[in-house]
């Protein structure tokens, strides 16, 4: 069994692919064994619930909540204790595969040393190169069509999570074309999302056949 744990921040429609991906054993033996909210609100623990999926919350409000923002160093001293504590948490449950699913925290280099050894994975909605780095990436692209005039190739990726946000080996992209006028920025994001379904599975199953 390979046990998998996924990273959520909020509605969860990927860790909802996934989750309807093992149900038909698409996953092989890939079993999710723990989901893990950035926030309490995500509609995603209701998903996990719903899947008998083993849920926590980790959040940074707590740790940061009483901290000015002005008070940089000692922000990034609770920052550190936040990640000491997420690593701690998804340690405990022994992954075998770490997917970030909309997951809408940076994992900085505290938290990835005590991880290192366990291969993560992100969806990121956007190709290598574009738009790294931001949690707006299909606005960002959709715009960019109607600025420029010209077609644009975006679509989205899931890569391996390295410390430079985005930045890390694609493992499956899906390319979608924008172009100009031609579809609102809602009519283009849910075609992204549609793609997400399929990527996130697709990759999921990849990198376990990698580690056989
Ligand atoms: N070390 C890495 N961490 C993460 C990666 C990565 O490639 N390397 N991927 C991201 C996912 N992501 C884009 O795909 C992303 C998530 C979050 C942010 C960001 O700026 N987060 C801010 C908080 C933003 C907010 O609260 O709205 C932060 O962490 O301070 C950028 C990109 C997952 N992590
Ligand atoms: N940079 C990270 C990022 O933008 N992630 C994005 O968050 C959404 C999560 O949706 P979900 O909660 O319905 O799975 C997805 O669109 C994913 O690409």
């Amino acid at each position: 069994m390979s046990r998998i744990t996924v990273l959520i921040s909020g509605s969860g429609s990927n860790l909802q692919a996934l989750i309807d991906a093992q149900a038909i054993g698409r996953l092989g033996d890939g079993i999710i064994t723990s989901v893990i909210s950035s926030s309490k609100k995500a509609y995603g623990l209701e998903r996990a619930k719903r899947a008998h999926i083993p849920t926590k919350v980790c959040s940074l409000y707590p740790y940061v909540k009483d901290v000015p923002k002005e008070d940089v160093v000692k922000r990034k001293q609770c920052r550190i204790q936040f990640e000491e504590e997420l690593a701690a948490q998804i340690l405990n449950d022994k992954p075998d595969l770490i997917v970030c699913a909309g997951w809408l925290l940076i994992l900085g280099p505290r938290c990835l040393s005590k991880l290192r050894g366990i291969p993560i994975i992100n969806l990121h909605p956007a190709l290598p190169g574009a738009f790294d780095g931001t949690t707006h990436a299909i606005e960002m692209a959709w715009k960019k069509a109607q600025e420029t005039g010209e077609t644009l190739k975006a679509g989205c990726m899931v890569h391996y999570v390295i410390e430079e946000v985005d930045r890390g080996e694609p493992v499956l992209l899906k390319e979608l074309l924008i172009v100009p006028g031609s579809e609102s920025l809602e009519v283009y994001e849910q075609r992204v999302h549609d793609a997400e379904h399929v990527a996130i599975v697709e990759a999921t199953v990849k990198v376990l056949q990698a580690q056989k």
